[in-house]
């Protein structure tokens, strides 16, 4: 069995994996919905199909596949006014904004089978997946694009404001985006090591007189202009992984 998650991204029922996930996803779902009757005794339990336990099951999936280490890539606004559009940040930490408002993917109640109720945050983003990524890098000859940060996490799907921007950017955060926080929150839970990139695919909008607008075209467009290089960087550190563990 892997244990590196990106080789199992995307497997489908025609997938040689694919039944195997199925099963597993029939067996963390349907446990979950059996486990979370029992605790039903009263109003206040949360539903356990809340939109955010529902994006991040594949996480428990994984867990259950036996992977250990979990990559895991978005496209995200550069806050940071050193970043260009192109740049690739190595996640070092994150502020998660939903999260302040009781919006968390484990709300509700907790599997002990996965992990604690209350677990720490403050390692989430594993710092030797962290070096090695810039290692890596720095031997791609990748070094003058990649940086790293803190990424926030907001609900989306609209783009932020302006006064958001520079809040978000005071707070502390690098780069903005509407994903990835959900799934490393599950994945660590679960015990899983957590590694994160961010592609830089536009510039958030801090000033009132600048003509830039956040849009999906110019974040598609940028991906695809970076694909190749993330998909070496990637693939390199998975091969190191895999070679690490034999
Ligand atoms: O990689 P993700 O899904 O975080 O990409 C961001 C968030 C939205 O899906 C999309 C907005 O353009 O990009
Ligand atoms: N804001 C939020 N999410 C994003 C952005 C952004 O500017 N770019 C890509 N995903």
């Amino acid at each position: 069995m892997t244990s590196v998650a990106p080789q199992l991204i995307g497997c489908s029922p025609t997938h040689k994996s694919g039944r195997l996930w199925e099963l597993c996803a029939d067996q963390v779902w349907g446990d979950w919905l059996r486990y979370s009757r029992t605790q039903r005794s009263s109003s206040t339990v949360k539903s356990p199909t809340s939109p955010k336990a529902q994006i991040t099951l594949p996480m428990r999936v994984f867990k259950l596949l036996g992977v250990e280490t979990m990559i895991l890539t978005n496209a995200a606004g550069g806050l940071n006014q050193d970043y260009k559009v192109g740049d690739v940040m190595i996640i070092k930490d994150h502020i998660n904004m939903p999260g302040f408002a009781g919006s968390n993917p484990l709300v509700g109640p907790n599997d002990e089978r996965f992990g604690l109720r209350f677990p720490c945050m403050s390692d989430a983003y594993d710092r030797e997946l962290c070096q090695m990524a810039h290692d890596v890098a720095e031997e791609l000859h990748f070094g003058d694009f990649v940086r790293e940060g803190v990424y926030v996490v907001l609900g989306g799907p609209s783009f932020e404001t302006i006064a958001e921007c520079r809040m978000l950017h005071t707070l502390g955060a690098d780069a903005v985006g509407m994903s990835t926080v959900h799934e490393v929150i599950v994945a660590r839970h679960a015990g899983m090591r957590c590694f994160a990139l961010s592609l830089i695919s536009n510039r958030a909008v801090m000033d009132y007189d600048s003509q830039e607008r956040a849009n999906h075209e110019e974040v598609l467009e940028t991906g695809k202009l970076r694909a190749k290089q993330l998909e070496k960087l990637v693939s390199t550190m998975v091969a190191r992984l895999e070679h690490n563990n034999n």
